[in-house]
């Protein structure tokens, strides 16, 4: 497949990088292959050839390819409740509305019902790629695997792990610590092996929900088969100030520290939140090369405060983003990105009008869309160590076709374009996703 048209890929976190009319060449193993721009000798010879074999894709006028976009944190069981509930706070929605519904999974029919209805749906918001915590079920995180292989979404997923019967309810608890560790190893196995025969990107995660809700037994269990397998890890991290609270009442340490401790902070750990972080645990988090999952939309609801990206990124922590459903309400990483640059502008310039204006807020704190795009494909790719997010020779070809619906209205140089994009698209304006170049989502009535 070769693809005509303009395009945006970001460069690193604070450069977008725009190509006005390249091809873009696939190769038959869903790889980009090449980027030809027009200037380049052999650019009409090519787009003859792909013409000539019927594989030449010409976008539209007004629409973009962008990279797929890469959501680190997203509760697939939640979906249902998505919207619901989050005047409450963080321990009371777990506990009243979140696990309840999450020992729904027992039956596997349910789980069929809602994954076979998310991925679709992620999908159409132009996510090629999610990391999923299930529920502690096996056999309803293999329907969500199963159902990333339906639709060829990316999906990284974990069987969640919650094992401790103090901060857990008897109708919604891993048993024990023994069956958290051989109940993830099975999960393991199982995903790898779906991965093989369906030719599915899947991949099995270590996920132990978060330090209050598992055993140190556990944890050290699953820190041991992280290493073992050379798994990736997902967690929630200093979410909140209970959160936070409770590791230092029940462990002396910071929640960070009790996860580095368990060997839970690795090079391929993605942890979620990190609201409450300070800046010796970022330093430990750029020390082990994990990343953190910024949920802005969430983060409002039961963050209790606003997780400083830029300085994060200027202390050289990986950072993705995360739509955390359903303490995000929405699907959309374009809502999410939307809601990153808002919660940092409000970072930068405080909210209580009594303080005095320069003493407020946080100074350098505020990002820009160019910024909140990279988190949602570069910053996601690089926390994954995926070669995507990128429009770049090698990387997996994980795309988007986006429409600037007011094209015809407002000037149409690249920023101002890019800013739009940003800012309105929906997904009545995702033409087409492409997962390892392969159409994964079209809006019917379009054939892009
Ligand atoms: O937003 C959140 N959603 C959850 O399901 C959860 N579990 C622990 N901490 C959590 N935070």
């Amino acid at each position: 497949m070769v693809f005509q048209g303009a395009s945006f890929s970001p460069q690193d976190a604070y450069h977008v990088h725009f190509e006005s009319n390249a091809l873009l060449t696939v190769d038959h193993t869903g790889l980009i292959d090449r980027l030809i721009r027009p200037s380049d000798a052999d650019y009409t010879s090519v787009r003859q050839a792909a013409q000539a074999a019927d594989i030449l894709q010409i976008l539209p006028a007004h629409t973009y390819l962008l990279p797929g976009f890469i959501d680190l944190h997203v509760h697939a069981p939640q979906w249902p409740q998505a919207g619901l509930a989050l005047d409450r706070p963080l321990n009371d929605w777990l506990n009243t509305h979140t696990f309840p519904l999450e020992a729904r999974y027992a039956d596997s029919q349910f789980a069929h019902r809602v994954y076979q209805h998310l991925i679709p749906e992620l999908l159409a918001n132009g996510t090629t790629t999610a990391l999923y915590f299930g529920t502690i079920h096996h056999d309803a995180n293999l329907e969500l695997a199963r159902a990333c292989a339906d639709y060829g979404q990316r999906g990284y997923i974990g069987q969640v792990v919650m094992d401790n019967p103090d901060q857990t309810p008897a109708t919604y608890r891993t048993p024990s610590a023994t069956d958290a560790i051989n109940g993830t190893e099975k999960f393991v196995m199982a995903v790898q092996a779906l991965a093989k025969q369906r030719h599915a990107a899947v991949t099995p995660v270590i996920t132990p929900r978060f330090v209050p809700s598992c055993t140190p037994a556990a944890l050290a269990g699953l820190g041991q088969l992280a290493q073992r397998y050379d798994l990736p890890i997902q967690s929630h991290c200093s979410e909140s100030t209970w959160e936070d609270q409770y590791a230092q009442e029940h462990f002396h340490r910071r929640d960070a520290e009790v996860l580095d401790h368990f060997g839970l902070l690795t090079s391929r750990s993605v942890m979620a939140h990190g609201t409450q972080l300070s800046t010796s645990d970022l330093d430990l988090f750029h020390q082990r090369q994990t990343a953190v999952a910024h949920c802005p939309i969430s983060n409002a609801y039961f963050g209790n405060a606003v997780f400083p990206v830029n300085q994060a990124l200027h202390r050289d922590v990986k950072v993705g983003l995360g739509s955390d459903l359903s303490g995000g309400f929405t699907p959309s990483l374009y809502r999410n990105l939307q809601q990153a640059v808002m919660a940092s502008q409000m970072r930068q310039d405080g909210v209580d009008a009594a303080q005095v204006a320069d003493k407020r807020g946080v100074k350098d704190s505020r990002i820009s869309a160019t910024t909140a795009f990279y988190l949602a494909t570069k910053g996601g790719a690089t926390s994954l160590h995926l070669q995507a997010g990128q429009l770049i020779p090698s990387y997996t070809a994980d795309f988007q076709i986006v429409h600037d619906r007011y094209a015809t209205l407002m000037p149409n140089d690249a920023g101002s374009i890019f800013e739009r994009l940003m800012y309105h698209t929906t997904p009545a304006d995702i033409k087409a996703v492409y997962v390892r170049g392969q159409r994964v989502h079209h809006l019917k009535g379009d054939h892009n």
